[in-house]
């Protein structure tokens, strides 16, 4: 499913913004200090988020193949000089302006399971 993500992604024209990665998890719901950000780069994390871990966990426990991707909603701010801190409006706006492209992808992942593309 990995190999097919990347045709879909450049299917549905987001080949360009496509990458693979260690995806970590924090408890939240706080977003992550500089300090632990600082940490999780260390341990040579490319992205943090707060729920798709247990949901994967999860759905491994029921027996489920799974497929997991996530949608980079801002960028992890890890200076303590810069004024600006992740926030909830930036993810909601950032989720909103890709809704369509990641429904098109996600119809395009379904398709490819239904051996319907
Ligand atoms: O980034 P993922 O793992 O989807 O999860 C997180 O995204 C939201 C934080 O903006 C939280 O509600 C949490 O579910
Ligand atoms: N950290 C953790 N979870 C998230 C973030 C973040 O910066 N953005 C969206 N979900």
């Amino acid at each position: 499913m990995r190999a097919y993500a990347k045709v879909a992604a450049k299917k549905v024209g987001v080949a360009s913004y496509l990458r693979e990665g260690v995806y970590a998890i924090m408890g939240g719901p706080n977003y992550e200090t500089i300090a632990e950000l600082r940490l999780l780069e260390k341990l040579g994390c490319d992205a943090v988020g707060m729920s798709t871990v247990h949901e994967v966990i999860t759905a491994v426990h029921c027996g489920m193949t799974v497929f997991a991707f996530s949608l980079i909603t801002n960028k992890c701010i890890m200076d303590y000089d810069v004024e600006d801190e992740a926030n909830h409006e930036e993810v909601i706006e950032t989720g909103k302006e890709r809704q369509d492209v990641l429904k098109d992808f996600v119809s395009q992942m379904v398709a490819h399971i239904g051996g319907k593309d």
